[in-house]
């Protein structure tokens, strides 16, 4: 899978260890930084990969600030985008499950680099159970 992944100064570390789970996997990961831990907007890089999701370039996308708040604020404005903040792996599966969620926000600040790799496994693996959560869904767009 095409997967594109983003995230502020609180989240390289992460980020790094994401990547290479991901790699490991075989999947194709598109990465718009940052790489440093210097001070950046979180909104730079989080409309960057809703802005995949949004034009189909990847299937998922992956966000990851402190609180991870506001990195999934910013990607839920754009048309398409279920951005969903997740801190353990049944929020990650449920998002999945009943959200058909298409990106998961990490709070790096308030979670372990362990449990973050955990909750994206989780989040690629489950699928979306469809029936009264697709009726559901399709009324979050207005
Ligand atoms: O959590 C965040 C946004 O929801 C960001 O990671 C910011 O870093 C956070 O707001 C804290 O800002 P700081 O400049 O790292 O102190």
């Amino acid at each position: 899978m095409k997967i594109s992944i983003g995230n502020d100064h609180a989240g390289p570390a992460y980020k790094k260890a994401i990547v290479a789970y991901l790699e490991s996997k075989g999947h194709q990961v598109v990465n718009y930084g940052t790489d440093s831990f210097d001070s950046v907007d979180y909104p730079d890089f989080g409309h960057k990969v809703a802005l995949d999701i949004e034009n189909k370039i990847s299937e998922y996308g992956i966000v990851i600030c402190g609180s991870g708040n506001g990195i999934a604020m910013s990607a839920n404005k754009h048309q398409g985008v279920r951005c969903a903040l997740c801190w353990t792996k049944e929020i990650a599966e449920l998002s999945r499950l009943h959200n058909n969620a298409n990106i998961i926000s990490i709070p790096a600040r308030f979670t372990s680099i362990e449990q973050a790799v955990s909750m994206v496994e989780v989040f690629l693996e489950t699928v979306f159970e469809g029936g009264r959560h697709a009726t559901r869904v399709d009324k979050i767009s207005c």
